[in-house]
């Protein structure tokens, strides 16, 4: 056997390739730069999505020939190309505010270093290519007034989290002020429980953290209720607690990255209830700016309507009228006047455009006041996707058959037994079950809303614990239901046939051939989830692929598929229900909790289900009623609208 070189000869060489690749990016960079000055005066836009899909197809492929993974492949460069767009914006965007181009900014921002908002104004001022003076402040008011009186260049101020909302403080605190909004700057917050090195998890007696971070994570201070909660009024002190405290035990909520200023390790990750947890973070300065035309922009603006029926639709229909489209709407307080609520309109549109200049002078003649709060790049870049055949091998696709065509080999429906319910046999059928649970209460009290209201299966969420599995098997003898199991890998299959009446797959693993292969061979139903960026044709080729391995216990699931939307969630393509039930003899589900937050959605997406021709729905139900899942009560309503 050839002798292996020694470990750190193996690292040097690692290191130098690492160094390598950091030189490449940032030649990139300044290439893209050159880029964006012959954008600057041909008036293109900076997005040119073909060509992303015509780079990343060719990187995918030439990626392939070197045995890389393409979704890989593809993640790398869709973050290079978000740096490269970002960049270019940032790049436009001062050279159109000569004023703003100086080496070092004075950023107010809450807290201190380590903070989330420490890491945003980190960023921004990365992007505009200047050193970062750090403000530090302990509230919004003393950030504004930073701003205000000159100490700061920029202020930075949180406005809202993807599973928090809003910032009332800071939308309250925009309607008195004169500093414009000149920038916005989104980061993705990743929760993580931070400690002095050397502690183990068993130790933490006491967990610091803003308002705000406890919440987000109270799924896992639940599961850990050894860990005292205490608050504090940021990040930031959070971690500083930690590092100067004398006690063992105690840690902090916070990023890894923040963390590391405080010499904290991560003891645990991914901590928040919410795997996509962003905070957006808009950026005030004494002058508003001017964004160049092929900047993608955003405009924010608050009026106040006056009290009459139907005046905030007259408002928005104006901006319908000039086909803007409106991202963000919140309603606030006007201080002083109980009567009249002030709205705070956030439209993707630049102020210098024509068709925004006419909408908003339009409003000022139908409200009571409009006034501008700012004009700024917009800090969004959807990362461009391949289409699954893209990301699929060419030699490992499944076969190809456009229009494909499953009543053809079987004209009869087929009927699939779940429990006592027989899916397909024209009878619509409810499986639910909690999203995630810790204790067997919360389980036992959904299994029994569901044997109460006729409901015919129990899921229980995935990555259990065995003590978890154990306790779903026996919830749903207890109450004759069906056991629904979510499966990863093909190596479970053997073991979870022994417990489980049909194997869940997640929307992500309707392309893993060797999973469905194995479930294939099995004799167990399984609802197979289509993918969010499958055809009808790819859905119903994964169904023929279990089905050609003998299995024919087929369920499609209907989960919602990718819109041209930026927001995280998708669509639940009902018309693709009628078109698999029409192409295909096999039952269909809907999960209609799948395609928004907004539960308010479940029962009349469940109700057109059933009128497309689905044959029943997989619905989230958890006590609780927490992250857009049915409580019992409201599980209960929705059986009682099914069947009366
Ligand atoms: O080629 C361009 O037009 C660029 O702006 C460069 C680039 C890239 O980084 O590769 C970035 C943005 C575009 O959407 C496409 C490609």
């Amino acid at each position: 056997m050839a002798k292996q070189p020694p470990l750190s000869e193996t690292r040097q060489a690692i290191t130098d390739l690492d160094q390598s690749l950091l030189d490449m990016l940032a030649r990139r960079r300044s290439l893209t730069l050159n880029v964006a000055l012959s954008k600057e005066q041909t008036l293109k836009p900076i997005r040119d999505v073909e060509r992303e899909q015509q780079l990343l197809t060719r990187l995918v492929n030439l990626g392939r020939e070197q045995g890389l993974d393409a979704h890989y492949v593809t993640s790398v460069f869709q973050t290079i190309i978000e740096d490269s767009v970002l960049n270019q914006q940032a790049f436009l965007a001062q050279r159109a505010n000569p004023e703003t181009d100086k080496p070092a900014y004075n950023v107010a921002f809450l807290g201190g270093k380590g903070a989330y908002s420490y890491l945003a104004a980190t960023r921004f001022c990365n992007r505009q290519g200047a050193d970062f003076r750090q403000l530090g402040c302990a509230s919004f008011d003393e950030i504004i007034l930073a701003v205000e009186s000159g100490q700061a260049d920029f202020g930075l101020l949180p406005i809202e989290n993807t599973s928090s909302g809003s910032i009332n403080e800071v939308y309250d605190l925009l309607q008195h002020t004169n500093l414009a909004i000149s920038g916005e700057i989104r980061i993705a917050v990743k929760h993580c429980l931070m400690v002095k090195s050397g502690q183990a998890l068993e130790q933490v007696r006491k967990v610091y953290g803003h308002p705000q971070a406890i919440s987000q994570c109270s799924r896992f201070l639940k599961s850990q209720p050894q860990i005292e909660p205490v608050y504090v009024a940021s990040t930031a002190d959070a971690m500083d607690a930690v590092a100067n405290s004398t006690e063992a035990g105690v840690a902090a909520i916070g990023s890894e990255e923040g963390g590391a200023s405080y010499e904290l390790v991560a003891l645990e990750k991914g901590l928040a209830n919410q795997q996509q947890n962003h905070s957006r973070f808009i950026v005030v300065s004494p002058k508003s700016v001017e964004v160049p035309t092929q900047v993608p922009a955003k405009t924010t603006f608050i009026m106040a309507t006056g009290q009459r029926p139907g005046a905030l639709v007259d408002a928005l229909l104006v901006l319908k009228s000039h086909g803007i489209n409106m991202c963000k709407l919140e309603s606030r307080p006007i201080h002083g006047n109980l009567n009249e609520e002030m709205f705070y309109v956030d439209v993707e549109a630049n102020l210098a455009s024509r068709k925004l200049k006419d909408a908003l002078s339009e409003l000022t003649r139908i409200t009571r006041f409009v006034k501008v709060l700012g004009c700024y790049p917009q800090d969004n870049v959807a990362p461009t996707q391949l289409s699954a055949a893209q990301l699929t091998p060419a030699q490992q696709a499944l076969p190809s058959k456009s229009g494909l065509s499953l009543r053809s080999h079987k004209p009869e429906t087929s009927v699939v037994e779940l429990g006592q319910q027989r899916l397909g046999d024209g009878q619509f059928a409810t499986l639910a079950g909690p999203q995630s649970w810790q204790q067997a209460a919360e389980l036992t009290l959904v299994a029994k809303a569901l044997s109460e209201y006729g409901g015919c299966a129990l899921k229980g969420g995935s990555d259990l614990t065995n003590e978890q599995s154990e306790t779903l098997l026996r919830t749903a003898e207890t109450m004759q239901l069906a056991q629904l199991s979510a499966i990863q890998l093909p190596q479970q299959v053997q073991s979870l046939s022994l417990s489980c009446d049909a194997f869940l797959l997640e929307s992500n693993q309707m392309q893993q051939h060797a999973l469905l292969n194995a479930i294939g061979r099995s004799h167990k139903p399984v609802i197979l989830r289509r993918g969010p960026t499958a055809s009808v044709d790819e859905w119903l080729e994964a169904a023929q692929l279990i089905m050609s391995q003998g299995n024919q216990q087929v369920i499609l699931c209907e989960c919602g598929v990718r819109t041209l939307e930026t927001g995280q969630r998708s669509a639940i393509d009902l018309a693709a229900v009628a078109e698999v039930k029409a192409r295909s003899h096999l039952p269909v589900l809907v999960e209609p909790g799948s395609g928004s937050d907004d539960k308010a959605l479940i029962q009349p997406l469940t109700l057109a289900a059933k009128a497309a021709g689905a044959d029943g729905v997989l619905i989230d139900v958890h006590p609780s009623g927490e992250f857009g899942q049915l409580d019992i009560a409201e599980f209960g309503e929705l059986q009682q609208a099914l069947h009366g």
